[in-house]
Formats: C-alpha cells, sequence, structure tokens
C-alpha cells in the first residue's frame, strides 16, 4: 500500500546476502533488520535502493558503457537486430516503437527474455518464442550481458527470499512452483537528452517512459549515474525522484508481487523524464515468476490479516504477452 512517502530508503542488503541459504536465516538478528527495512519498504514506497549487494561496480557501469556505444551507432546498424514478433519480441526497438498508455515513448531499447523454446509453454508462450539478439560489437557483448543477468538473477533471487521472510512466510516462499525456475526480461534502454529529442533545447517534458508498473516480481534498475529522470508516485499523486545512488540498484515491486502479497505491497507507478541535455542510459533486469505459474495471494499470517484475496489470479505469461503485444507501434 503506498503512503505520502516523499523519498526512497535505502538498504544494506549485506547481511541477508550474507546468510541468504543459511538454515538459521530467519533467527539471525542482522538479517531480521533487513528483513524489517524491505518490509518497511516495500509497504510505503514499493521502492527501495539495495547497497550491500555484491555486484562488482565495474560490471554495473561496464553495461551501462557497452549499451550507450550500441545507441551511438547509425540507425540502419543498430537495426540489423530489429525486434519484431516473429523474432518473439526480442530485438532493437527506434525511439517512438514503445507505447505506454497509447502515448509513444521518448526511448530506444534492446530487449531480451529468457529463452522459450518451440512448444515450450503451449500457445501461452508462443508469442515469447525466440533467442535473443545481440549486437555484434563489442565482440563480448553477449557474453558480459549474459553473466551480469546470471548475478541479477542470483541477487533478486536474494532479496525475494528476504521479502518472503518480510511477507511472514517462509523464505523458500518463491522456490518451485512459484519462481524456481524464474523467468527474466532484460531492457537496455536509452533516452535521448532533453535537446535531441526536441530538436531545440528549450522544449521539455518529454516523456521517456509514461506511467506504467513492472510486470512481475522484483525490478532491478541500474541507472546512469548524474542524471536525475526517474520518478515514482505516492499516494498523494506526487512524483516523487529516484536520483541516481551510484553502485546501488533502484528496486521495485512488480505486479505478481502485489498479488502474492494480497495488496500489502504496491506495484508503484513510476514514469522517466529525462529534461538533462545528455543522452541517459539504464538496464533494466526484471526477475519474474515461473512463466505459467497461476497467482494468487500467499497464505501467511500477513496476508491473511490483510482481508480476502483481493486481487484475481493472474497467469504470469498471459500478463507478459498481453503487455508485450501491446506495447508497439507498427511491428
Ligand atoms: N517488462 C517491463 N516491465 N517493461 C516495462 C516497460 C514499460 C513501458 C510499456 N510500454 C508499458 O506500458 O508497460
Ligand atoms: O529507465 C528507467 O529508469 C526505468 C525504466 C522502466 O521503468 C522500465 O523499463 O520498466
Ligand atoms: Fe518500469
Amino acid at each position: 500500500m503506498a503512503t505520502d512517502f516523499s523519498c526512497i530508503p535505502i538498504i544494506d542488503i549485506s547481511a541477508l546476502i550474507a546468510k541468504s541459504d543459511d538454515p538459521s536465516i530467519a533467527e539471525d538478528p542482522a538479517v531480521s533488520e533487513v528483513v524489517r527495512q524491505l518490509d518497511q519498504a516495500c509497504r510505503e514506497a514499493g521502492f527501495f535502493y539495495v547497497k550491500g549487494h555484491g555486484i562488482p561496480d565495474t560490471l554495473l557501469k561496464e553495461v551501462k558503457d557497452v549499451t550507450r556505444r550500441f545507441f551511438q551507432l547509425p540507425y540502419e546498424e543498430k537495426t540489423k537486430i530489429k525486434m519484431t514478433a516473429a523474432t518473439g519480441y526480442r530485438g532493437y526497438q527506434r525511439i517512438g516503437e514503445n507505447i505506454t498508455k497509447g502515448v509513444p515513448d521518448m526511448h530506444e531499447a534492446i530487449d531480451c527474455y529468457k529463452e522459450v523454446t518451440a512448444g515450450m509453454y503451449g500457445t501461452l508462450g508462443k508469442p515469447m518464442e525466440g533467442c535473443n539478439q545481440w549486437p555484434q560489437n563489442p565482440p563480448n557483448f553477449k557474453a558480459l550481458m549474459e553473466e551480469y543477468i546470471s548475478l541479477c538473477t542470483g541477487l533478486a533471487r536474494k532479496i525475494i527470499r528476504g521479502i518472503a521472510l518480510a511477507l511472514g512466510g517462509s523464505p523458500d516462499e518463491f522456490e518451485g512452483q512459484r519462481a524456481g525456475d524464474p523467468f527474466w526480461v532484460m531492457r537496455l534502454i536509452g533516452y535521448p537528452g532533453a535537446s535531441t529529442a526536441n530538436g531545440k533545447p528549450d522544449v521539455k517534458n518529454d516523456i521517456g517512459c509514461g506511467a506504467h508498473t513492472d510486470y512481475g516480481l522484483l525490478t532491478l534498475l541500474n541507472q546512469d549515474d548524474d542524471i536525475n529522470a526517474l520518478q515514482v508516485k505516492n499516494l498523494s499523486g506526487e512524483w516523487i525522484s529516484a536520483p541516481p545512488v551510484p553502485g546501488a540498484f533502484v528496486c521495485n515491486i512488480g505486479d505478481m508481487l502485489k498479488i502474492y502479497s494480497n495488496g500489502l505491497y504496491e506495484s508503484t507507478l513510476h514514469r522517466v523524464i529525462n529534461n538533462s541535455e545528455r543522452y541517459r542510459v539504464s538496464v533494466v533486469y526484471f526477475y519474474e515468476t515461473n512463466f505459467d505459474t497461476a497467482v494468487e495471494a500467499l497464505d501467511t499470517f500477513k496476508t491473511r490479516a490483510n482481508g480476502p484475496n483481493k486481487f484475481k489470479r493472474a497467469v504470469y505469461g498471459e500478463h507478459l504477452v498481453s503487455k508485450v503485444t501491446t506495447n508497439f507501434v507498427d511491428i
């Protein structure tokens, strides 16, 4: 449940990282303090920063630098890995191709998804079937991103174990059928500076990405240092800035975790407006449930105390497909 938060908390999760697979995790005082902070942040804002996460700063920078260099290439080069329905919505989309609530977003991106092989999830998974399309240069682009995805998957799993405890469940609540085989999405995104987007320097407020919620469990956002562009909506309808905190990820709750928590945790609306003159890059990793799992409120004392089920059960893959197949113009 979002409140009138005015800033987004920073949580040092190092104790949780150290103990996440320890059988005594639930009794560790330092972990309990992290869990308390996660619970508070998820209830009040649905957004928080994490530091002490263990992913090297050099890697956070490298994935952004490689992304930035890709977007500097001429359009003809970028469109060699064009995203279409036939590629399973994987690949490059130009500025204005992604639409949010009917309005074109002022960003370009490479979208990647966990591989879906033919017939893997029957008709449900058909639109997402395909392999990712990676740029040829630098030659280690694919390997670098796969390494990053693997580290983000491990990190998100650990944070989700903490969130399971925060919800009054067992740390294993999201293993197995729920998210033991987590689907993932990664978006490499570029937002032109205000002047480039408009052709003149004085016009502001072009929407880099319109107000939306994320679709799955937990998002790990690695945003450019020094540019303040991400905004998060609080209960009063005010847009609160989520400025970059170097070395930290911005984390936020997705629609599936809202359902699992029976609305105790909100998937908070957020948007991007790059009013700076500079081109902004973000690398966004989305940790999701199993593709074909049906999601409904967990049965823990906290979710039960929040009253009868507030949301209809949802199948994550259906939710994703309904978004992906309506998110783009002209493809
Ligand atoms: N996989 C995720 N969460 N992508 C978020 C993209 C948000 C913009 C999209 N046009 C929308 O309207 O959802
Ligand atoms: O670039 C950002 O800061 C946020 C992007 C985002 O919200 C998304 O891709 O879902
Ligand atoms: Fe988002």
